[in-house]
């Protein structure tokens, strides 16, 4: 990575408190020979609404609030689930689907209630005996910011996949226990980091990110 933003960059600073996100992104830089900071380092900065329309916008708000904030480059994430039977909710309201301050299984919970009260089913039961209820996609908005220049460099990625009936693993955070990989067989919360980040919407975005970088 000679001759770009984060080159001189030996730690990465991500624009996000979530501490999921901080240990994917950590393994995936550390082969980079990169550390990672978080906005849990930095409890000074104050929290940063979300308020954009897409993914793209909120993961440039939060990178550029960061950066600025920082005086150094930031990466930020935008991310979340976009469930077919449910339209594409909750997507850009992901993270607050079962309320303002809602953790991890609130979501979960939420998303099984909203499932199970339309009926939403693909017919199929895995050999387990779970149903897949709709399929879903991941997505995840990459933006770096750099103050010195203000500007972005910007990536996308997904994961397609379906929502079952209940949870497979418990790696990963977030929706991951109730997103299963048909083309894997598994859980997405069943595969290590490495296995993740080698399909997941954030290591799709991630490689794109670094492509652009090298360019
Ligand atoms: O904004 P920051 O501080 O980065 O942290 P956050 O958790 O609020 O992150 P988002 O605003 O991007 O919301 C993302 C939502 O989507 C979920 N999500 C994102 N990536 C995920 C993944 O890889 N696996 C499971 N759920 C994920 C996550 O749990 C949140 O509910
Ligand atoms: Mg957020």
């Amino acid at each position: 990575m000679a001759g770009n933003v984060l080159s001189g960059q030996s730690v990465i600073v991500v624009a996000t408190k979530n501490k999921g996100k901080v240990k994917e992104f950590a393994h995936a830089l550390e082969k980079l020979g990169k550390g990672v900071s978080s906005l849990l380092d930095y409890p000074e900065i104050p929290d940063i609404p979300e308020d954009g329309d897409t993914f793209a916008a909120n993961a440039r708000i939060k990178a550029k609030a960061a950066g600025d904030a920082l005086g150094v480059p930031a990466l930020a994430d935008d991310s979340g689930l976009r469930v077919e039977a449910l339209g594409g909710r909750p997507g850009v309201y992901s993270a607050r689907y079962a309320g303002e301050g809602a953790t991890d299984s609130d979501n979960n919970a939420k998303l099984l209630r909203e499932l199970s009260g339309i009926g939403a089913t693909l017919g199929e039961e895995l050999p387990d005996g779970s149903k897949l209820l709709s399929r879903a996609q991941f997505v995840c908005a990459l933006a770096l910011y750099d103050p010195a220049t203000g500007e972005f460099v910007e990536a996308e990625g997904t994961v397609d996949g379906v929502i079952t009936d209940r949870p497979h693993g418990d790696g990963g955070f977030g929706y991951d226990p109730l997103f299963w990989l048909p083309q894997l067989g598994r859980g997405i919360a069943e595969l290590t980091k490495e296995e993740k980040g080698a399909i997941s919407h954030r290591g799709e975005a991630l490689k794109a990110l670094l492509v652009k970088l090298e360019r």
